[in-house]
């Protein structure tokens, strides 16, 4: 089962002609990855704060197929491919209506804020994501 939310594509995220502008889409994408954690309980607050850890990304794939325009709502299916020791591969599919806009490959690592090296995904965290483990067809 894929993680899945909508956002409106607003004023902001758009160039002067009304079409989405993909720096935007990257700034979409993060909220979207937060709300994913958060869906099973765990806050970035909480891991980044309490628990040191942070969560950048090292690769990232992205297919742009088809424009959106201001005021389209943008539906984001999330499939969570592998949960590694350290590394989460996340397949992003992002439609507007039965249109595919944009897709991303994107490999997370877990790190500790301490050190800035690589950690191993605490068990709740795995757990989670686990709800959204689809490895790849
Ligand atoms: C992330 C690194 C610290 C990893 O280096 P390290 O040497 O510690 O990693 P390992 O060799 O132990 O590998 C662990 C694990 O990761 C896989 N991996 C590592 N690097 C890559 C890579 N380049 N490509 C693909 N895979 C990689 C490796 O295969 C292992 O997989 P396992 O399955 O075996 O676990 C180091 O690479 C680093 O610091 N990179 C720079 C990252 C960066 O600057 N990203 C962009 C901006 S930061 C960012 O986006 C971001 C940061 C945060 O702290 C956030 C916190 C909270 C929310 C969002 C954040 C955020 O968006």
């Amino acid at each position: 089962m894929a993680f899945t939310i909508s956002k409106p594509l607003r004023f902001g995220d758009c160039d002067l002609t009304g079409i989405a502008y993909h720096p935007a889409y990257l700034s979409m994408l993060v909220d979207v990855n937060e709300a994913m954690f958060a869906s099973f309980g765990v806050t970035w607050k909480e891991l980044m704060f309490e628990r040191k850890m942070g969560l950048p990304t090292v690769t990232m794939h992205i297919e742009f197929k088809r424009p959106a325009t201001y005021g389209d709502v943008l539906d984001f299916a999330v499939h969570v491919r592998k949960v590694g020791g350290a590394s989460l591969d996340l397949e992003t599919i992002v439609s507007v209506g039965e249109h595919v806009i944009w897709t991303i490959q994107q490999r997370i690592v877990a790190t500790s804020l301490t050190d800035h090296k690589s950690t191993r995904w605490p068990d709740d965290v795995r757990a989670g994501l686990s709800r959204y483990l689809e490895p790849t067809p």
